[in-house]
């Protein structure tokens, strides 16, 4: 029932109690956790750059305090908050008596029998109580232990509280407390510091007991007059000072507005500001003392529950410290300091108290304002914490926190005494209380050092002025204080201006402002110097340990290089296994490979290929070696079918003759492609050479675009030996300035097919001879195709000869597109000499202006089947019109054939192919249904189907049979 919340009473504040505090977490007995890193990663963490630990650090306002001038004892500039903790002894006997046999005030409550009784059961449950709640364990913690009923049924736990400045326990004495407690305030007072102590806590606590005490046993206020009196007595009289008191109240009679109330004697009547307060002098302790007691004659109090002389205001004791008349003649307004202290009324808990009426009004009066007493210090703590908060004005909520406004705003120090009763029914009202303000020991006072009374800073100074003048021409007063510090050296520069005569002594506030001023640049300054090395501390130890980091990384690098040269040299290995692999893979037979070089600095590079098994190689070539001077591939030896193809891109500056040869000696079917694109500016022969020895089929196709400045001459060749079907392309497009020759000769022996494609398209300036020749020597079907394309300034002659000397189909094709200004002639020439069927085809483009001669010739000495097409765009020349006469003359008349139909090719379809003769006649042959006798392969024994177009198509025995169709 006790832990129930009191029903919410009219015109009070809920105020939002702290979160609970967690219990410390028990020490852990196990033991510590392997910290070290492992061993596996040598890695330094690094640690983020601790720039919120740098900020935080503490560090001294001042790290060498100027003495004060006239203190005894250093000041220091920051200090927090100091939070005291009084525990009242248990059960007071003598207050118990007191409450039980005193006389009733007239004020004393409560009035009705009802609440008498339940105050008489409350004293009685009190005096039943013995267990106490709170334990001190060392001068600054205590632990809060909840009673046992809470425990179990809340489980709340024991708490402890701890950075009290002091905690006083229950048999601490008052002079204990002062000792600890007010001494060192009032000395600060003594010193011309400002200061105030408040007294905290909850109703009956001991709040007024510590701050008034009783005549036995004085509290903190006549003991702090006593040492006033004390230590003026014993002080040089110089520094004398006179003493006034002001004693009122804050009471909201009723629940009406707050009012003060004098407590001095002749006090005014009830204000609202503490304008026209009196401020009584006092000479010794023993006035102090009276008008105290006289003071607290006037005091609202009452008899409730919780206290039988409970204090109903908020009482406010004043000493001020006025400099005698000799220091007058320094500036009066500066001499002030003021000693404060506060008895503030304590809260009460309607629960406990079971106020009604006018004291529920006082109470919650009460509680407002230690409620807006305590969010102002709050709000203080939350804006020092992060000064983006806004230090909110909530001290305007109450009288008091008006008039202590300064203090709650962290503008001048100030000292707080938590009172609390250690019993086990005053758990929650200790537990709350301490919640609440034990957060305000973070407060801080910066810079608060206004207080270091700047009246005996000017006094010393003036003093010193005086006596020390003569020698002051140089340096200043304060100059006088070198042993205070070299910081402090800069501070007085401002006073060298001082000079001699009347001027030395005219000190005035203005130089003294602005000697404070410097002192506090100065004192920033220190500290940001002090931030700034801190900063550099941590920079340096991030550095190094970045240092570290790079170190260990240098090493993982290293190690993995190492790791990638076994890769490669490994990789090497598992390339060269998979070559012969691949080879054993393609051949049943023993493959060799002779060799293949690479290197980057090699003179020749060579690729043989040789086995005994249908092949197929393809050889790529990029290469850029500087030095490589010869490069050859040469193709198989025997009995294979060989495709090869060879594609170069070589630059390498110094080769001078590329070679590519294909040699097959036996019955081979051979595919030959030479791609060759060459820079080489030494480039002086290209030479591309198929000479199959015996029964193969050759197909070539040698495409060749040569750069090189120094290529003279160009060559390429097919002669097949033997019974060999020959497919020849040859493309050459050369820009080579200094080619003078492009040979390309095929020159069939015996029985073979041959098939020729030319294509130039030369542009170089120096070309002079372009020649193609085929000349099939016996029995060949002849398709040829000649293309040129010549643009070479000096080219002087332009030869096509196909000479076919006997039995031969030939078709040809010729178109020439030649722009050289200077050539002079330009021959074709076909001789067929016997029993043959010629297709000609003949297109010439000549747009050269020295064109002297175009010759076109046809020589038919046998029965022959021509199919002469012809079309030439010449320019006007009387050889031109002597040519196409002699072009038409040529044609026979012996009335076999002539198509003169001309038709007008597309020279720029470079490539074409027409079918030969036999082959137009062989599709006439197979409309009308004769079957050709079964064709025996050639260079086919692999089985190898050869394509259409390649079969054996000038065979003697079709072209026989063609023959004797035609004479039909
Ligand atoms: N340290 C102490 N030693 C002996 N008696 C004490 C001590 N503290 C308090 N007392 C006694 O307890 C009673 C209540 O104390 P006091 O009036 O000072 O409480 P309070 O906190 O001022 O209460 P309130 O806020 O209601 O005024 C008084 O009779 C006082 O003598």
């Amino acid at each position: 029932m006790e832990m129930k919340s009191p029903p919410p009473c009219p015109n009070t504040v809920t105020v939002r109690r702290n979160p609970h505090r967690r219990a410390r977490p028990t020490p852990s007995t196990n033991p510590p956790q392997n910290i070290i890193p492992s061993s596996t990663t040598n890695k330094p963490d690094i640690l983020p750059f601790p720039i919120e630990d740098i900020m935080s650090m503490e560090i001294p306002q001042n790290p060498q305090p100027d003495p004060p001038l006239s203190s005894p004892t250093p000041a220091s500039v920051s200090e927090n908050l100091r939070v005291y903790l009084r525990i009242r002894p248990l059960v007071s006997p003598k207050t118990s008596k007191d409450v039980i046999g005193q006389e009733r005030n007239k004020n004393a409550w409560p009035q009705n029998p009802v609440a008498k009784k339940n105050s008489l059961k409350a004293k009685n449950t009190k005096k039943r109580s013995s267990n106490i709640c709170i334990s001190v364990n060392d001068p600054q913690s205590v632990t809060l232990s909840p009673p046992p009923a809470l425990q179990e049924s809340k489980r709340i736990k024991s708490v402890v509280y701890e950075g009290f400045s002091r905690v006083f326990a229950v048999d601490s004495s008052q002079n204990e407390v002062y000792e600890n407690m007010v001494k060192p305030l009032v000395e600060d007072f003594i010193n011309g510091k400002n200061g105030m102590l408040a007294a905290l806590g909850p109703s009956g606590s001991g709040k007024t007991h510590t701050v008034f005490g009783t005549a036995k046993e004085p509290g903190m206020v006549p003991l702090a007059l006593q040492h006033i009196f004390k230590q003026t007595k014993e002080s040089d009289s110089k520094l004398s000072r006179s003493f006034y008191v002001s004693i009122f109240e804050i009471y909201s009679e009723g629940g009406k507005a707050e009012r003060i109330f004098d407590l001095s004697p002749g006090g005014a009547m009830p204000q609202s500001t503490v304008k026209g307060l009196q401020q009584v002098a006092i000479n010794d302790p023993a006035h102090a003392e009276s008008l105290i007691a006289s003071a607290m004659l006037k005091r609202s109090t009452a008899t409730t529950n919780a206290n039988s002389q409970s204090s109903r205001s908020q009482c406010i004791i004043n000493i001020h410290g006025l400099l005698n008349e000799y220091d007058k003649e320094l500036d009066v307004q500066s001499n002030n300091c003021m000693l404060t202290i506060v008895d503030l009324a304590g809260a009460e808990r309607e629960r406990r108290t079971r106020n009604q009426g006018s004291r529920l009004l006082e109470s919650n009066f009460i509680n407002n304002t230690s409620m807006v007493f305590g969010l102002c210090l709050r709000s203080l703590l939350e804006h020092q914490k992060n000064p983006k908060k806004p230090l909110q004005k909530h001290f305007q909520n109450s009288l008091l926190t008006r008039y202590l406004r300064d203090y709650l705003e962290g503008k001048k120090r100030m000292a707080l005494v938590l009172t609390v009763k250690p019993g086990e029914e005053d758990y929650l009202d200790t537990v709350y209380l301490l919640r609440q303000a034990s957060p305000y020991m973070k407060i801080k006072f910066n810079n608060v050092d206004e207080q270091l009374n700047s009246v005996h800073q000017k006094r010393h100074i003036q003093s010193l002025c005086r006596v020390e003048a003569p020698k002051r021409k140089k340096y200043c007063a304060l100059d006088s204080n070198e042993t205070e510090g070299k910081s402090t050296g800069d501070k007085h520069q401002l006073l060298e201006e001082v000079t001699d005569g009347p001027q030395k002594s005219k000190f005035d506030s203005t130089n003294i402002a602005l000697v404070k001023d410097d002192c506090v640049d100065l004192t920033i300054r220190d500290r940001n110097h002090q931030i700034m090395q801190n900063f550099a501390k941590a920079l340096w130890n991030i550095l190094k340990e970045y240092k570290e980091k790079l170190m260990v990384a240098d090493k993982e690098i290293e190690s993995l290089n190492e790791n990638l040269g076994s890769e490669k040299s490994r990789y090497i290995k598992l390339e060269k296994e998979f070559e012969d692999f691949k080879s054993c893979c393609t051949c049943s037979k023993e493959n060799s490979m002779e060799a293949l070089k690479v290197d980057t600095d090699f003179h020749a590079k060579v690729y043989i290929a040789g086995n005994e098994c249908s092949n197929f190689d393809e050889a790529k070539v990029k290469l850029h070696s500087p030095n490589l001077k010869v490069s050859e591939c040469a193709g198989a030896t025997h009995d294979q079918d060989v495709t090869s193809r060879m594609d170069e891109s070589v630059h390498p500056p110094n080769l001078k003759e590329p070679k590519c040869s294909s040699t097959p000696t036996w019955d081979l079917v051979f595919s030959t492609q030479a791609g060759v694109e060459l820079h080489s500016p030494n480039l002086e022969a290209t030479e591309c050479t198929s000479t199959p020895t015996h029964d193969q089929d050759v197909i070539s196709l040698v495409c060749e675009s040569v750069h090189s400045p120094n290529l003279t001459e160009y060559k390429c060749s097919s002669t097949p030996t033997m019974d060999s079907d020959i497919s020849t392309q040859v493309e050459v497009r050369s820009h080579s300035p200094n080619l003078k020759a492009s040979v390309c000769i095929s020159t069939p022996e015996h029985d073979q097919c041959v098939t020729t494609q030319v294509d130039e398209g030369v542009h170089s300036p120096n070309v002079k001879e372009s020649k193609c020749r085929s000349t099939p020597t016996w029995d060949q079907d002849i398709p040829s195709q000649t293309e040129v394309k010549s643009h070479s300034p000096s080219l002087k002659a332009s030869e096509c000869t196909i000479t076919a000397t006997h039995d031969q189909d030939v078709t040809s094709q010729m178109g020439e597109s030649v722009h050289s200004p200077s050539l002079r002639e330009s021959k074709y020439t076909k001789s067929p000499t016997w029993d043959q069927d010629i297709s000609v085809q003949v297109d010439v483009n000549v747009h050269s202006p020295h064109s002297e001669a175009s010759k076109y010739s046809s020589t038919q000495d046998q029965a022959q089947d021509f199919l002469t097409k012809k079309q030439l765009d010449l320019p006007p020349s009387e050889e031109d019109v002597v040519s196409s006469k002699q072009c038409n003359l040529d044609v026979p008349d012996c009335g076999i054939r002539s198509d003169n139909s001309c038709k007008s090719l597309n020279l720029k379809k470079p490539k074409r192919r027409l079918l030969p003769a036999s082959s137009i006649l062989l599709r006439d042959i197979t409309a009308f249904g004769i079957e050709d006798e079964p064709q025996k392969p050639k260079g086919n024994r692999g089985g190898k189907i050869l394509p259409a177009n390649e079969k054996t198509q000038g065979s003697i025995s079709l072209r026989r049979l063609l023959q004797s169709n035609l004479r039909l």
